[in-house]
């Protein structure tokens, strides 16, 4: 008998409008605006990435969020003292902590909850005590999900970068071990009580599939949703990630989306 799919949220992350605005200085296109227009067009919640060295979003974009969006904000940052004190100000819904290198292009791999537990620790315990729901950017393995909940962290989110990397790149054996990968963990998370979420590099075919595991509760995606706005607009892709999300949950359920 088919059950009833649980809903996947989608988290739209509006980082790189900030990008092609800070190409020229200014104000446009303005990412609250472009926040604004993704929850029209079905976002469960917006997702931002205040980097070290703000080469997207700035300061003043997170609080205009925080002050403008009639859903969940998502602050990822890197588990620096000068980002705990933002984020304690902005009072975001969720933060989610990552791992960032000054030089990298985009985030490399997951948090090291492993051998940084002693670092990350008063991070997770200040934001739990804030009442901010904290979330882990980890790899797709056994050991970051248990250290994470050993950390206290409610919320992992796992870095699908490696598998969609494989689909894209054609290498569909490593795409496939990548999957289960992915598979493994989200099911070894559901069973320490932790909400599952993942994201980085999605695009529509990737989200539809990785979108019939159920224990996922929330995708974030941005970079390939910003890319199709410049075809279709902004609207069109949100909406076609989100049926092509509700499609792949039914599909692995046995029912109709
Ligand atoms: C943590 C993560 O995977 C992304 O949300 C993050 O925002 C990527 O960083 P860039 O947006 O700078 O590529
Ligand atoms: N945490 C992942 C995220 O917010 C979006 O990543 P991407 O789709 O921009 O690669």
């Amino acid at each position: 008998m088919s059950q009833t799919p649980t809903k996947l949220r989608l988290g739209v992350n509006i980082d790189h409008v900030a990008t092609i605005r800070n190409a020229r200085g200014g104000a446009r296109p303005d990412p609250a605006r472009a926040a604004l227009l993704a929850i029209e067009a079905g976002a469960d919640g917006i997702t931002a990435h205040l980097r070290e060295d703000r080469r997207h979003i700035h300061d003043e974009d997170m609080a205009r969020l925080k002050r403008d969006i009639t859903v969940p904000l998502n602050f990822e940052m890197a588990a620096t003292g000068d980002m705990l004190r933002i984020a304690l100000d902005v009072r975001p819904h969720a933060v989610c902590l990552v791992p960032e290198k000054r030089e990298e292009r985009t985030t490399e791999g997951g948090l090291d909850v492993v051998k940084g537990h002693n670092h990350l620790a008063p991070f997770v315990a200040e934001l739990n005590a804030a009442g901010i729901r904290v979330s882990m950017f980890i790899e797709a393995d056994a050991e970051p999900v248990a250290a994470s909940r050993e950390l206290g962290a409610p919320v992992v989110e796992l870095h699908t970068g490696s598998w969609c990397e494989a689909v894209e790149h054609g290498d569909l054996k490593r795409a496939e071990r990548e999957f289960e990968r992915l598979a493994r963990a989200a099911e070894s998370a559901a069973a320490l009580g932790l909400e599952v979420h993942a994201g980085h590099g999605l695009d529509y075919d990737t989200a539809e599939r990785i979108a019939g595991l159920p224990q996922i509760a929330e995708l974030n995606i941005g970079h390939f949703l910003v890319g199709e706005a410049v075809f279709v607009g902004l609207d069109a892709a949100i909406r076609r990630m989100r049926a092509a999300m509700d499609a792949g949950r039914a599909k692995a359920a046995g029912t109709r989306p």
